[in-house]
């Protein structure tokens, strides 16, 4: 039987990401949406869908030669910072609005969080919200042309650090995107991944 710590986490293990699949209700997104009863989902099975996961020391991040090497080994020659609060981004509530509404990109989606915490969900294959919870020292890689959305929890903050493989493109293209050549790729590699048969959404 698994059992919460203190800190609300399933496991006591840092190095562990938590992922789960959420439940249907509509009350605010901030809260966990955990199914009844909580139904996890692993590292492996969030590799599946190709987001990748890192756990590095949050403090050591101007001099952390891991992250330097994952920068290297990948081509994330950009960064930027990104302190998700009210007095340090323009329009916030709007911008909270679009990180929130269902949407792909042309390219990965890189984020280190380095302070606070939030949730990055993800589309499954069966086209089930899966909720990732980033806390500080997680670094995950969503790929290019994955459905996804992302929202501060009842923390209210967070600070990241953004990377990107050469010129950043934030430019969000929101569901449906079917004839959007990085979700066609998308769907290919999971096909080849996974062997399954998607159906167009
Ligand atoms: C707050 S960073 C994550 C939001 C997002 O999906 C995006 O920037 O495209
Ligand atoms: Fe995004």
């Amino acid at each position: 039987m698994s059992s919460y710590h203190s800190s609300g986490r399933l496991s006591d293990n840092p190095m562990a990401i938590e992922a789960w699949f959420m439940d249907e209700s509509r009350e605010d997104k901030r809260l966990p949406h955990h199914r009844s009863p909580p139904e996890f989902v692993s590292l492996d099975y969030l590799a599946e869908l190709g987001v990748l996961y890192w756990h590095l020391n949050p403090k050591d991040y101007e001099n952390d030669e891991e992250l330097q090497k994952i920068r290297e080994d990948r081509g994330y020659n950009y960064m930027d910072l990104l302190d998700l609060c009210p007095e340090k981004v323009q329009n916030y509530e709007e911008k909270l609005k679009n990180f929130y509404t269902e949407h792909i990109h042309g390219d990965e989606e890189i984020r280190y969080c380095l302070e606070g915490s939030g949730y990055f969900d993800v589309r499954d294959k069966n086209d089930r919200w899966i909720r990732i919870w980033i806390n500080a020292g997680d670094l995950i890689v969503l790929p290019a042309g994955i459905y996804h959305r992302f929202t501060l929890n009842t923390s209210n903050y967070i600070k990241l650090m953004r990377l990107f493989v050469g010129e950043p493109v934030w430019r969000a293209f929101n569901r449906p995107q079917e004839e959007h050549p990085a979700r066609k790729e998308y769907i290919k590699s999971l096909v080849e991944k996974v062997g399954v048969a998607l159906e167009a959404h």
